[in-house]
């Protein structure tokens, strides 16, 4: 267990890990292009979303990151955490008349928010995924499950852990493929928009994604997942036909209605988590 001396905490710096969450999911939507994913040029296999619903979800979220801060902060168990998360899935629901736009984001940015909040009050030098896995890891895993949730069914068809196995293990595809992805991407001169796109096609090539296999079954994820290691294996954004390549790859993905709508989301974490230092 974490035993350090509490260090004090204005509100402002809740409200600003808010703002930094919201901030992380609107450049995941500005970025293009995403195989089959929304973002600010096209709504990609989706016809129920585009950009600026997944604006105003983001935007609806920002409070709920702030309350998640500072519940950590105040070093919340999973309980007050889980209700936050409930609370702000009703309010995307309100705001996007219905839309399931950021459930996933709410669950991993939230827990990510929970821990830059205790991080920022405790001082600990953990990761922000490490903070997650050790002080709630075990309380994600005995929370309730939605009998009729679609990642509850692909779990029992596909035996896939989806975003709760995600978070248990403090964020792995965060930590051992986004960060570094972008990292790299970036030293090699990529821009801002091309590190991101290198960073979501490494996710996806890597990922169990439970979106993929809910609409495309485990034809669907190899699918996907070998497109966008072909992306990887032939340069990614250094080759010089890069977009064309990405955007042909998002035609296909859009072609076949998938949408890895779990790797958008750890891009977004991981962009999060880049901003406070790991
Ligand atoms: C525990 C929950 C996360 C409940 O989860 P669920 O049972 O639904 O299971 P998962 O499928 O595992 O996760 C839900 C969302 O997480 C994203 N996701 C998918 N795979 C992964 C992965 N490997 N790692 C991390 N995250 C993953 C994904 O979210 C994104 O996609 C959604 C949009 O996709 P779309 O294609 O449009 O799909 P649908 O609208 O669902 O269907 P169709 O359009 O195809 O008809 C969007 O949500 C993105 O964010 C998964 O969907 C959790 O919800 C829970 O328990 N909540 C309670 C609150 C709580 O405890 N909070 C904790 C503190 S904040
Ligand atoms: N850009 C995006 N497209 C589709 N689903 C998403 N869920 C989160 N971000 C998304």
């Amino acid at each position: 267990m974490i035993e350090l001396a509490p260090i004090g905490c204005a509100n402002t710096l809740f409200d600003a890990i808010g703002r930094q969450a919201r901030e992380a999911l609107v450049l995941e939507v500005e970025t293009w292009p995403k195989p089959g994913l929304v973002s600010h040029v096209d709504t990609g296999a989706h016809r129920d979303m585009d950009a600026a619903l997944l604006h105003r979800s983001a935007a609806c979220l920002e409070p709920f990151f702030a309350r998640l801060a500072t519940a950590g902060a105040a070093g919340a168990a999973m309980g007050p955490l889980r209700s936050i998360g409930i609370a702000a899935e009703a309010a995307m629901r309100v705001a996007t008349g219905g839309v399931n736009t950021h459930r996933g984001a709410i669950f991993g940015m939230g827990l990510l928010a929970a821990a830059a909040g205790f991080r920022a009050r405790y001082g600990a030098p953990q990761s922000l995924g490490a903070i997650v896995a050790a002080r709630w890891g075990a309380e994600i895993w005995a929370g309730p499950v939605e009998l009729h949730s679609h990642g509850v069914q692909v779990a029992r068809r596909f035996g896939a852990g989806g975003a709760r196995a995600e978070a248990a293990a403090g964020m792995p595809s965060v930590y051992g493929i986004a960060l570094p992805a972008l990292a790299q991407a970036r030293a090699r001169g990529a821009d801002e928009e091309a590190t991101r796109v290198q960073a979501c096609m490494a996710l996806i090539a890597a990922v169990e994604d439970s979106n993929l296999l809910y609409r495309g079954g485990r034809e669907g994820l190899a699918f996907a997942q070998a497109e966008a290691a072909g992306f990887l294996a032939g340069g990614g954004v250094e080759h010089p036909d890069w977009r064309d390549r990405a955007a042909a790859i998002h035609r296909r993905f859009t072609a076949r209605r998938l949408s890895p709508g779990g790797c958008a989301d750890l891009l977004a974490m991981a962009l999060f988590v880049e901003r406070y230092g790991g």
